[in-house]
């Protein structure tokens, strides 16, 4: 007898237009995400980010680390950075991100935000240095946070819940179309590390 099997569900498109972001949910479970968080928090040399804001140089509480191929170079701010060589740990998570979304990926921006209070403001992800229209695949651990989409020129509005563990895929035309942000909350204590894997131009 047939039947609907209300339990798989399917690979559903978040964006209504102009895009593609695709939510897997959890792909790692709670302890072995909850293991690769406690695992990142102390294996990578994080470093504050730095950006220039109105003009102005500002410093992040958030810290990052770069991971990539060798002889991937990033300019940034106005310096050129080149990215820490994968650890064992990193090309675990890459493989195992490849091979949910499908894409293979050359690097990988790590972001390690200690409490709900650190956030990262509207962008998009489409630097010269990134593959135009490539795929970029987020990875979460630890503390669930919301994490917002706005349209260009609309300004629609889309929003998505990331658990620990889950996996979020960007694709197609969004960076061009859409920004995103994580917020900052008051409501969250703790934290939370996000693998945003992608493919940079060579
Ligand atoms: O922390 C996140 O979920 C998003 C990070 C992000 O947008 C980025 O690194 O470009
Ligand atoms: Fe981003």
């Amino acid at each position: 007898m047939a039947r609907v099997d209300f339990f798989q569900t399917p690979d559903l498109n978040l964006l209504p237009r102009d895009g593609t972001v695709i939510y897997h949910g959890p792909i790692l479970g709670e302890v072995l995400a909850r293991d690769h968080l406690e695992g990142l928090q102390t294996e990578v040399p994080w470093q504050r980010d730095e950006l220039v804001m109105f003009g102005k140089r500002v410093v992040t509480s958030r810290e990052v680390a770069w991971f990539g191929d060798p002889g991937l170079a990033y300019t940034y701010s106005g310096s050129t950075k080149q990215p820490m060589p994968w650890s064992e740990r990193l090309l675990q998570l890459k493989a195992l991100v490849e091979q949910r979304s499908g894409t293979v990926f050359n690097s990988c921006l790590v972001n390690f935000y200690h409490k709900g209070e650190e956030g990262m403001g509207w962008h998009s992800d489409d630097e010269k240095s990134i593959e135009r229209d490539s795929a970029i695949a987020s990875l979460s651990l630890g503390a669930e946070r919301r994490f917002d989409f706005r349209h260009k020129e609309t300004r629609e509005k889309v929003e998505v819940m990331l658990e620990n563990g889950s996996l979020l895929v960007m694709q197609g035309e969004t960076q061009r179309h859409w920004q995103h942000q994580l917020p900052p909350t008051k409501k969250v204590s703790a934290a939370r590390i996000n693998l945003t894997f992608r493919r940079m131009a060579r």
